[in-house]
């Protein structure tokens, strides 16, 4: 089955950041994750702009930009310039006023847009954005920590978004708590991808190819 796995990479060693990209690159990682946290639209800080640099200096895989920021659109500029056309940046609607016009800077730059999706937000709130975002994040824990628990009721969110994503043009990807559970019973229903963190790739005393590798043989 194909699907998409990123690295979520608030949850990597800082110290070893350089091995870390480059054992995740080597081991078959699609694409890097870089939490963009502002320490006020989520209670945390995490990745920074120099951050994602270096990772897209270091590795030729694809990132993944969530920016968990307040107003975006005051800051987009200062990441799309930096980024390519196969990069992803995802923005949280509720951290906008007008958060289409960010997502039409997303567009015009050529980078790929995408919108995160709280557990608290409902897929009707989001529901014109979905028509001209490519990628749809959904939060599974609330966002800003990783190592949290899974929120069951956002289950029946993703399940609303693959029936609407028939007719549109976006894919769905998980994001937080993920486990082989979860990508075993979502995959198959069309989720894209999957982020992994604490949960199922970081701090496990094994080597990132071989998680990678045994998620992918995962038995369906
Ligand atoms: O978005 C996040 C936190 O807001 C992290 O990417 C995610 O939570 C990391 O995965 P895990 O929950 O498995 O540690």
């Amino acid at each position: 089955m194909q699907f998409e796995l990123m690295a979520s990479m608030m949850c990597a060693d800082y110290g070893n950041l350089e091995k870390e990209v480059k054992e995740l690159t080597a081991g078959g990682i699609d694409s890097f994750h870089i939490d963009i946290m502002d320490g006020r639209y989520v209670p945390n800080f995490a990745m920074s702009l120099n951050d994602m640099k270096y990772i897209a200096k270091e590795s030729p895989k694809p990132l993944d930009v969530h920016m968990m920021i307040e107003h975006p659109n005051n800051r987009i500029d200062l990441f799309l310039s930096n980024l390519r056309k196969e990069d992803t940046v995802y923005i949280h609607p509720e951290a906008e006023y007008h958060p289409s016009t960010t997502l039409q800077s997303i567009i015009n730059a050529g980078m790929i847009p995408g919108i995160a999706i709280n557990p608290g937000t409902s897929v009707e709130t989001v529901m014109e954005m979905l028509r001209i975002v490519k990628k749809v994040l959904v939060m599974s824990v609330n966002p800003g920590n990783a190592g949290q628990m899974y929120l069951p009721y956002v289950g029946r969110k993703i399940t609303k978004l693959l029936a609407l994503k028939e007719d549109m043009d976006f894919e769905i990807y998980w994001d937080g708590a993920c486990s082989a559970d979860k990508i075993i019973e979502f995959a198959p229903k069309g989720v894209k991808g999957f982020v992994l963190g604490t949960t199922l790739l970081f701090g496990k005393d094994k080597p990132y190819g071989e998680t990678l590798n045994n998620i992918r043989e995962l038995k369906f």
